[in-house]
C-alpha cells in the first residue's frame, strides 16, 4: 500500500515536475499522471531498456503504464493506490532516464 511518506508536498511536485519537464516528460491531461515516449535504434534497445525498467519496478513495487512497438517504448507513470502522482513516480521516472541511456 502507498504510505503517507510517498506523498508529494506541493514544493516536491513542483520541483520534481520541472526537472522531469525538462527532461521530455510531460503531464497527462486526463488523469493526474506523467508520460514521456522513448526511441531506440532496435527492438534489442528497447526490450533492453523495459527489462532494466521492470527489474527496477519489481524492486519498488512500483510498476508503469507502457506500450511497445518494435523501437518505441511510451511509458505513463501514477500511483493506483491513490490515483495520484507520488514520490514513487518521480524515483521511477528518474531511474528511467538513466536506464535509458545505460
Ligand atoms: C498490491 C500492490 O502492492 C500494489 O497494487 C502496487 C503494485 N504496483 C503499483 N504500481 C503503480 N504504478 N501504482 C500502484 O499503486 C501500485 N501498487
Amino acid at each position: 500500500m502507498t504510505s503517507e511518506a510517498y506523498f508529494l508536498t506541493p514544493e516536491e511536485r513542483t520541483q520534481g515536475l520541472q526537472e522531469l519537464q525538462a527532461l521530455g516528460w510531460t503531464e497527462v491531461g486526463t488523469k493526474d499522471a506523467i508520460y514521456k515516449e522513448y526511441k531506440f535504434k532496435s527492438f534489442n534497445q528497447a526490450f533492453g531498456f523495459m527489462t532494466r525498467v521492470a527489474l527496477q519496478a519489481e524492486k519498488m513495487n512500483h510498476h508503469p503504464e507502457w506500450f511497445n512497438v518494435y523501437n518505441k517504448v511510451q511509458i505513463t507513470l501514477t500511483t493506483h493506490d491513490c490515483g495520484r502522482l507520488t514520490k514513487k513516480d518521480l524515483k521511477l521516472a528518474q531511474f528511467i532516464e538513466k536506464a535509458a541511456t545505460s
